[in-house]
């Protein structure tokens, strides 16, 4: 490693250590709890360090006001009567809503209760009209069902109060596993959770339900490695990148093939062909027919124009040297031509590149998949997804896994929260992104990101989650005003955030 990549590694080393990028899932959390308990701490002191993290959090955001809690029968409720504890020894103007007094609660949660000296108020009685701040400590990884009834109804008199929220470990009915609102849920402005985020703070509704969100460190045994998942960050793959090396030529930096298609759908392949040059690779070529040239030149400066008659001298062209991967399916088309495009780079064996256009195809005809080239990264948004793997049922992270099972490449499915699977590797869920990446054409842009570090030698999962990283990054500092025409002017600064720079 050179020594500029060292320093660039090392400074994001001590903003963000890589166990702080491991996701678990509630029920594992649950044995690492045990295990961490077994190990010589007590349950009540895990309640109390979480309870202390959640205060510390919320003395970090708000000046005293008063507070109402929710608490819950279990663990979480538990949580609950620390932090009511510790914000009235504090001077705070503190109320309590329980369901669960003393008598009624168990273990750690019991003991929590009693130390606080306080009485709770009745669910039904809680009173929300001075919208105090609210802390929702219901339920948190124990959630066993749908939240209904008497429940639902404090739950949504919560959320009409105009109050801010606090949810402690997971807002109260959303799924850590999946994402999904079980029945009713409160949507917190902030989360503090403990140990580790759970991929449903992440996935589907979790991400809006959970706001912004603090991993709290309570000294939890939690080993490297051992994670279910991992939030994107350029720690997990920065050190996967090539960088430049002082006598680089264009070629060594990478060759890409862009595959063009019909006349009136030229601009997502120069999209991509676009976002895969400024990304780095060295010599990135259109190949498009001759009656689409001239449409394809009028808009292109770095990217090298090349015509092909038919499939095979395409064919010929994909496997020469000066090609090290290929991208395919953005503006491509899906008539028989198409379709013989595309058999015509799978039979190139370089990592390809397949999104749009391309997996439509691939899903007309299934047998095709089993044929890409190893090393290959498919971008499927829902659609392609469900066309693509029509029987692949489940939550985004269960669905890209099985994906990338069945099909024995890296599998990225796009959305709010994109999630990227490679056979046999821990999946990556990305939600370094904004919102106004909703526009048509972004997708290609991504696309030419991966397949620019497809074409500079990075293997398919590094490839796919910087492309997701750099892709979200670009778009969070173009901000409003976003297009698909002008986002990959922003990727040399998702570069420069993320430390690339030459040997020199
Ligand atoms: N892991 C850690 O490291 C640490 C974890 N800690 C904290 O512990 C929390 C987990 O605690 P937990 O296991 O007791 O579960 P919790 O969320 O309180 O809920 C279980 C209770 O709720 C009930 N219940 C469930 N769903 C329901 C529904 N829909 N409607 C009605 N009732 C429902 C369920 O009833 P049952 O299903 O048994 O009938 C049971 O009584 C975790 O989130 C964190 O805050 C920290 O203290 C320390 C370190
Ligand atoms: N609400 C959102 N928040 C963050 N990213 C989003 C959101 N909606 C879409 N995206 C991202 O925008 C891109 C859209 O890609 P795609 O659906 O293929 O569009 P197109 O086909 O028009 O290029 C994906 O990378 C997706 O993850
Ligand atoms: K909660």
């Amino acid at each position: 490693m050179s020594a500029g990549r060292s320093n660039a590694l090392r400074l994001m080393m001590n903003s963000a250590p890589k166990s702080g990028r491991q996701l678990i899932f509630p029920a594992h959390m649950a044995e690492i709890d045990a295990r961490t308990i077994a190990g010589g701490t007590p349950g009540i002191v895990l309640m109390e360090r979480a309870g202390q993290a959640v205060v510390t959090v919320l003395r970090g955001i708000w000046p005293r006001r008063p507070v109402l809690i929710l608490a819950g029968p279990g663990n979480n409720g538990g949580d609950g009567w620390v932090i009511a504890r510790l914000l009235k020894e504090a001077g705070w103007p503190v109320t309590i809503a329980s369901d669960w007094p003393a008598g009624a609660l168990k273990g750690d949660a019991k003991l929590a209760c009693e130390a606080s000296g306080i009485t709770p108020v009745p669910l039904e009685e809680a009173d929300f009209s001075a919208a105090p701040l609210i802390v929702d400590a219901l339920f948190g990884a124990g959630l066993a069902r749908s939240i209904e009834g008497k429940l639902a109804e404090v739950l949504r008199r919560a959320a009409a109060s105009g109050g801010p929220v606090l949810a402690v470990d997971l807002p109260s009915g959303l799924c850590g596993t999946r994402g999904e609102v079980l029945g009713d849920s409160l949507k917190a402005d902030v989360t503090v959770t403990f140990g580790a985020a759970k991929p449903g703070h992440l996935l589907a509704e979790g991400r809006c339900y959970s706001g912004q969100l603090h991993v709290a460190d309570i000294g939890l045994d939690l080993c490297e490695g051992e994670e279910d998942a991992l939030w994107n960050h350029p720690l997990l793959w920065w050190d996967r990148m090539p960088l430049p090396p002082s006598a680089a030529h264009k070629y060594a930096r990478g060759g890409l093939l862009v595959v063009g298609g019909p006349r009136h759908q030229g601009g997502a392949a120069r999209l991509t062909a676009k976002a895969a040059a400024v990304t780095g690779a060295g010599a990135v070529t259109l190949a498009v027919s001759a009656q689409a040239a001239d449409i394809y030149a009028a808009s292109i400066d770095a990217i090298m124009l090349r015509t092909v008659r038919d499939e095979s001298e395409l064919a010929d062209f994909a496997a020469s040297d000066k090609i090290a991967a290929i991208a395919i399916g953005p503006g491509l088309g899906t008539d028989e031509k198409a379709a013989a495009w595309l058999g015509a780079v799978l039979s190139a064996g370089k990592p390809l590149l397949l999104d749009a256009d391309a997996l439509t195809l691939l899903a007309k005809r299934a047998e095709r998949l089993a044929g890409c080239p190893e090393g290959s990264v498919l971008t499927p948004h829902e659609g392609e997804f469900k066309r693509l793997f029509s029987d692949v049922s489940g939550s985004p992270l269960e669905r890209a896994e099985e994906a990338a099972r069945k099909s024995g490449q890296t599998v990225l499915l796009k959305g709010a929260a994109t999630v990227i699977s490679a056979p046999g590797k821990t999946p990556v869920i990305n939600t370094r992104s904004s919102p106004y990446l909703a526009t048509a054409g972004s997708g290609d842009v991504l696309s030419g990101i991966i397949a620019g570090w497809l074409a500079q030698g990075v293997d398919s999962q590094a490839a796919a989650g910087a492309g997701a990283w750099m892709h979200g990054e670009s778009s969070l500092q173009y901000g409003p005003g976003l297009t698909a025409d002008t986002l990959w002017q922003k990727i040399p600064n998702a570069l420069h955030a993320i430390g690339a720079r030459t040997d020199d």
